[in-house]
């Protein structure tokens, strides 16, 4: 079986190991369990009908004397690129959003408050090629693109927080941001939050498409909580988690577009990392499937030119504070992953744990100011 064939670690675990062994290894692997959350059954019908995966699972938290539980459903959006890459742009995108509409009206059906799609949603992901055209044509505006009035429409009808990470065009400077657009369940563009950190790695050289982030780690307050956005690369750098908790999220998403060769072994582990060190929800998307270019390009790894770059290997996931984490959806299918957050949680897992309160930040700060100064000398002793 290749790589992009299997399907799932949590169906072959379910399909192998006896019920008792199978409820230990998950507990090792996934923590506390997460239950599955009851969903209707005409969004059960409606996403085997319309081909996609759907599952649900809650993570509950103790009841609190003086506060009410405050329970969000979050809906993750994986998908493959629904239309060839060299099919002309704008029938690319409206059969993109087709898909994700259809996908969006059952996540209404399951109550969801809040739902992020995966990075450059409405693209292939094609910054592999080091080709510009016409890749860069899929880039639109975050405040009047044709993308974000789609998504406008959505939050609207649905009273749904739409989080629509796209290739944002920003005429006003001629400039290309990885960008993600946050818009309110009233349907106005609450904000945006940019990518902070370009890979320069594998085929991921993304940095002569689009500029590094400038909107720092901004934190949208919403009816559904406090939100923020940590677009793919990005969740290899602790201090950025860091500094969207910092802001007071909390439930940060994670756009992602990587492939299994790359990241595979990392993927459940950097997002749930971030769960636990920063007492709050993230919630890890990834794309699926395999993305032909007709024009061949090599990955500087010595090895020949080819017409892709690997499996998108799906496996989105929600991590709670407490360092447990939902099964993920499938590494090969569409799909749709509803969990209900009580957010009440944070605190809890604060007041026990208290990773903020012991963390010594200004010190850090302190030495880190140090540290990254051109005459630093590393505190290194040696016999
Ligand atoms: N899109 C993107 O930033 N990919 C980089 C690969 C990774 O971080 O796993």
């Amino acid at each position: 079986m290749s790589a992009c064939e299997f399907e799932s670690l949590e169906k072959s675990l379910e399909s192998h190991l006896p019920e008792a062994e199978l409820a230990e290894v998950k507990r090792l692997l996934f923590g506390r369990e997460t239950p599955k959350l009851a969903l209707p059954s005409c969004a059960v019908e409606a996403a085997a009908e319309r081909r996609f995966e759907l599952k649900g699972y809650t993570f509950d938290a103790a009841q609190e004397q003086l506060r009410p539980p405050r329970r969000v459903r979050v809906g993750l959006v994986q998908h493959r690129i629904v239309l060839p890459t060299d099919a002309p742009i704008l029938d690319q995108v409206g059969a993109t959003h087709s898909r994700v509409g259809e996908i969006v009206e059952v996540a209404a059906m399951c109550g969801v408050n809040v739902i992020c799609f995966q990075e450059t949603w409405t693209m292939p992901f094609a910054f592999c090629t080091r080709e510009k055209e016409p890749w860069t044509e899929f880039a639109e505006s975050a405040e009047e693109g044709n993308t974000t009035r789609f998504c406008q429409e959505l939050a609207k009808k649905y009273n749904m927080v739409v989080i629509s990470p796209i290739l944002e065009r920003e005429e006003l400077h001629s400039t290309l941001w990885n960008t993600a657009v946050v818009i309110s369940n009233s349907g106005s563009v609450l904000g945006k939050s940019r990518k902070n950190h370009i890979p320069r790695v594998g085929d991921f050289n993304e940095s002569t498409y689009y500029m590094e982030g400038d909107t720092g780690h901004t934190v949208f307050q919403t009816q559904f909580g406090k939100l923020a956005v940590n677009i793919c690369y990005g969740r290899h750098h602790p201090l950025n988690w860091f500094m969207y908790s910092m802001n007071g999220a909390e439930i940060i998403f994670n756009p992602s577009a990587t492939v299994g060769a790359l990241s595979e072994p990392m993927w459940p582990i950097e997002a749930r990392n971030a769960a636990i060190a920063n007492h709050c929800f993230t919630c890890a998307i990834n794309r699926v499937g395999t993305e032909h270019f007709k024009s061949e390009f090599t990955s500087g790894d010595g090895k020949k030119a080819h017409h892709d770059f690997g499996h998108f290997y799906g496996s989105s996931y929600v991590a709670g504070p407490d360092g447990s984490r939902t099964p993920g959806l499938s590494r090969t299918r569409d799909g749709l992953l509803v969990v209900e957050l009580d957010l009440n949680l944070n605190r809890q897992v604060s007041d026990k744990w208290s990773f903020k309160m012991t963390g010594r930040y200004a010190e850090y700060a302190e030495k880190l100011g140090e540290a990254v100064r051109p005459d630093f000398k590393p505190k290194l002793i040696k016999e």
